[in-house]
């Protein structure tokens, strides 16, 4: 018997599937599929019902939600033999749509049925991972308006892109050291990222790879208003490098440090983290979680 654990987000992508275990038994094959599946109920619960399962002897665990919840679920599965499975019912759904899963239900649990795993890198912050991207700045800002917005969509998102745009002033300095070199930056951005999509189909880092051993960053300094909406169109047309301000460099780690008191206002996987620490450690654990995909 394969137990197959499904962690489902109620509220991801707006709150509009309806995963029940009714539904679900429909496409596995009784006898030797065991489906359980759990609900979160708050922020980090998903990650609580993960751990759960895990002393239940789960063989596959599934993530269903967008990048926090995937963020949730396969923190507890790094270094784990249990395989991650994606059900991408988020808004942005960046990592899915970077691993190829499909939307469509029935195609995502085929791809769970048929137990195909790849291994993928995994990021890691301090003592926190990121398995898409992670980013201070002005993605961080927007990420902040796009979740005090009640609109998570694609509209939401340009939204909260317009009003980080009006918003970003502040000066805040920062060392980043990469590579064995010091860079003194006013970032306007800095992403971080394992992966080539951050959702919706955009991408800072299109040449990035979930099985490089490597991770992607880019830093664009501080700019004006028109270069901000020049680099707009630029990420849209997947041409970042354009702008004489980006920098792009891949590594397998980075420091970023402050001076000040400031914690880091930061974005992991498109949820607000606020880190109370000077200093970021980031780095990555190579081919360190299992994932289901299309063979
Ligand atoms: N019942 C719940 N009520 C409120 N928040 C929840 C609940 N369950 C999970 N969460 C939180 O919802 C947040 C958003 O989840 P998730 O990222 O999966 O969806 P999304 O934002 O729609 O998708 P994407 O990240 O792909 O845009 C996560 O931080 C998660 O911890």
């Amino acid at each position: 018997m394969i137990r197959i654990h499904f962690i489902v987000n109620p509220i991801a992508g707006h709150g509009r599937s309806s995963l029940t275990e009714t539904l679900l038994e429909l496409y596995f094959v009784r006898g030797v599929h065991q489906l359980t599946v759990k609900h979160s109920e708050y922020k980090w619960h998903a990650s609580q019902l993960t751990r759960e399962s895990i002393s239940e002897k789960a063989n596959i665990i599934v993530a269903c939600g967008g990048d926090g919840t995937i963020n949730e679920v396969a923190s507890c599965l790094i270094g784990s033999t249990i395989p991650l499975g994606i059900i991408p019912i988020g808004s942005g759904n960046g990592l899915a749509s970077n691993l190829r899963i499909p939307k469509q239900l029935r195609k995502a649990l085929e791809i769970i049925k048929n137990q195909w795993t790849v291994k993928i890198d995994v990021g890691k912050i301090n003592d926190r991972h990121f398995f898409s991207n992670m980013g201070i700045g002005f993605d961080a800002s927007v990420i902040k308006h796009y979740e005090s917005s009640q609109k998570r969509t694609l509209s939401g998102y340009v939204r909260a892109c317009l009003i980080s745009l009006r918003d970003m002033g502040q000066n805040q300095k920062l060392s980043v050291s990469i590579n064995d070199l010091n860079h003194f930056v006013d970032p306007f951005i800095i992403l971080i990222s394992n992966s080539n999509e951050m959702g919706y189909n955009l991408s800072l880092t299109p040449k990035a790879s979930l099985q490089d051993g490597l991770l992607d960053v880019l830093i664009v300094s501080k700019i004006g208003r028109m270069k901000m909406l020049w680099l707009g169109v630029l990420i849209i047309l997947r041409k970042v490098y354009w702008l004489k301000e980006a920098k792009s460099f891949q590594t397998k780690q980075l420091q970023l440090s402050r001076n000040d008191k400031n914690y880091f206002e930061s974005q992991i996987d498109g949820e607000l983290q606020e880190i109370d620490k000077g200093n970021l450690n980031i780095s990555i654990q190579e081919k360190s979680l299992s994932v289901l995909v299309a063979e």
